[in-house]
């Protein structure tokens, strides 16, 4: 039997579609072992009484090192593990920002263009954000 997480028992996790130049931002998980090795955008879960928008800075400036601002929820939300489900916010880095660098929960990252969009092994969970991601580039998300 399929059981759906009622909205309330739901913790949304934030992934951010970083871009910069024309490139999205990708990271390789190095934990847990299960997700360890796949793709995913980065971020996290969103605690209580933060704004999602807030989680996705905090979890950028924690996890890469960087200076990130939110910039629009690309529409739609996806079930992760039961009770996580997946938002995603294009994202932007601010002026001045670092570079980002793996410092918590990755092992490497990867700008990708449109044309590299699909180089790398993303999280199956995240192949539909992913593509709706990739649905908006196209029509001009920068
Ligand atoms: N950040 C992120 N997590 C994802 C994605 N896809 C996906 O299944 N997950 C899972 C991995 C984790 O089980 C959960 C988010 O955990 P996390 O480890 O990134 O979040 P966090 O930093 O707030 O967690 P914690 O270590 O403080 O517990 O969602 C994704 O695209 N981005």
């Amino acid at each position: 039997m399929t059981r759906t997480t009622p909205e309330a028992e739901r913790i949304v996790v934030v992934g951010a579609a970083l871009l910069d130049d024309g490139r999205l931002l990708a990271a390789r998980r190095s934990a847990p072992a299960d997700l360890a090795g796949r793709w995913e955008l980065p971020g996290g879960k969103v605690e209580a009484g933060e704004r999602p928008e807030d989680a996705l800075v905090r979890e950028l400036r924690e996890e890469l090192g960087v200076d990130a601002e939110p910039v629009g929820r690309v529409p739609g939300q996806w079930p992760l593990r039961t009770p996580y489900v997946l938002q995603v916010w294009t994202a932007r880095l601010r002026p001045g920002s670092p570079a980002p660098s793996p410092l918590q929960d990755h092992d490497e990252l990867r700008w990708l263009t449109p044309a590299e969009l699909w180089d790398v092994p993303w999280l199956d969970q995240d192949v539909p954000a992913v593509r709706e991601v990739s649905a908006r580039w196209g029509a001009g998300l920068s």
